[in-house]
């Protein structure tokens, strides 16, 4: 039986993805999106030579004064066309443009005014230009401000308000439905008698996938049964993506291979070499990109952090939508690994990643203590404390609360 490495896997993925088309988004909305076209600069910041404290505009060769008052400028204010004359200093504010003439402010603790007269009474500005915000110092009219794909957190979205935007090009998250497979399942909360179990995959990938930016059109159970299941997923065909959870594997109840076929849709590729989430689907239907994630709970929320979620974010038109790991050091011996990558789950603190003692793909309790995987390529040798290990916490994966 032939497993696809993670990163194939990935790349197979992507490669049958179109980012969604992008349209313009007033910048209140545009949080959490991604740049669809680079970000150029409106206007030059700042528009001109400002102060950056409260005091007086002066000429630094006239230092150390004293000065004749010239007047005042606030923020707002558009300075005299007239320069200042040699002698003379401006009272001035914070975010004020500087009168022509003058290239340095004196603190305003720094100096005495009175009656029409400012001298000096502490230590001087030092240098040329001191308290001044050069015109364009931050960005200037034309300049490339971020590439397309960065996503729009609260920093940029700041950003393109300055360089003089009210909207910005993004796509749409994809729109998603979840069908949660299985006989055993009742929805959170409903009665659970003996054979049972509360469904938990849905509820997580519907709160990874919004999180991450995607919209769900519906999110149901499922029963393990052909007929029914083909017709689901035939009714979802107008999503961006459908996720099942369960039935994967090869198991006579496992059904979503053959539900998905029999709903006139096709599989990409099936089995990939990780553990946990070796029986992970991923297929077509429709305009619809599958994802088959196995139904043990650890194993849906980790191919959902390392499938899913990436492709979520490469359909809304993210640069970086996989996430990159980091070095740390492992806090515990770890035994060698086998012919599939493991991802363990373990808590991160101060560089120093440590396994969790229930490694069970069903175990959610551990993976909920967990704040990072640490991975284990295939085939790795025995690995000591204090070794280098390279590591995914929940931040990066998309799975902080
Ligand atoms: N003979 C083999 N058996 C199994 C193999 C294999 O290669 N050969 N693979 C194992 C691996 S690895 C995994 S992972 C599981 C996944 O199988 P399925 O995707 O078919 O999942 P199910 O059998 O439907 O369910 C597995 C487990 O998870 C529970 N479950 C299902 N859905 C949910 C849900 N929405 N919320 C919470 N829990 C859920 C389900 O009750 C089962 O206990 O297959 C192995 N078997
Ligand atoms: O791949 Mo499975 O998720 O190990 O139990």
């Amino acid at each position: 039986m032939s497993l696809l490495p993670v990163e194939e896997a990935q790349a197979r993925l992507f490669a049958l993805a179109t980012p969604l088309p992008a349209r313009p988004m007033p910048l209140g909305e545009a949080i959490g999106r991604y740049l669809a076209e680079p970000l150029l600069a409106g206007r030059d910041q700042p528009w001109t030579d400002l102060s950056a404290m409260d005091g007086y505009a002066v000429r630094y060769a006239d230092i150390p004064g004293p000065w004749t008052l010239a007047g005042e400028m606030a923020a707002g204010a558009v300075p005299p066309a007239q320069a200042i004359a040699p002698g003379t200093a401006m009272r001035i504010f914070t975010g004020a443009p500087m009168p022509a003439g003058a290239d340095t402010v004196v603190l305003q603790e720094d100096v005495e005014a009175r009656v029409g007269t400012v001298r000096m009474t502490g230590d001087g500005p030092g240098e040329l230009g001191r308290h001044v915000r050069p015109r364009a110092s931050d960005f200037a009219l034309g300049d490339l401000l971020l590439p397309a794909g960065t996503c729009l957190g609260p920093p940029q979205i700041a950003l393109a308000a300055l360089a003089g935007h009210a909207e910005l090009p993004v796509r749409p998250g994809p729109r998603v439905i979840i069908l949660s497979t299985g006989d055993e399942l009742v929805p959170p909360g409903a009665p659970c008698p003996p054979g049972k179990l509360p469904a938990s995959n849905g509820i997580m990938l519907r709160a990874m996938i919004e999180g991450a930016g995607g919209t769900i059109l519906d999110e149901r159970l499922t029963p393990d049964d052909l007929p029914a299941l083909t017709d689901a997923l035939r009714a979802a065909g107008e999503a961006d993506i459908i996720v099942t959870s369960g039935g994967a594997s090869v198991g006579d109840h496992d059904l979503v291979r053959p539900a998905l076929e029999a709903a006139g849709g096709s599989i990409d590729f099936w089995r990939i070499a990780m553990r946990p989430g070796k029986p992970l689907i991923v297929g077509r239907l429709d305009r619809a990109i599958v994802i088959g994630l196995p139904g043990n709970p650890v194993s849906a929320l980790v191919t959902g952090a390392l499938f899913l979620l990436p492709l979520v974010r490469h359909l809304a038109g993210a640069s970086d939508a996989v996430p990159r790991p980091q070095a740390a050091r492992l806090g515990a011996d770890m035994a060698g690994v086998g012919n599939r990558t493991d991802f363990i789950r373990a808590t991160l603190k101060d560089g120093i990643a440590t396994p969790l003692g229930y490694q069970d793909s069903a175990a959610m309790r551990a993976a909920a203590q967990a704040n990072a995987l640490i991975i284990r390529p295939a085939g790795a040798a025995p690995a000591q404390a204090g070794d280098t290990a390279l590591t995914l916490d929940w931040a990066t994966l998309g799975l902080a609360g």
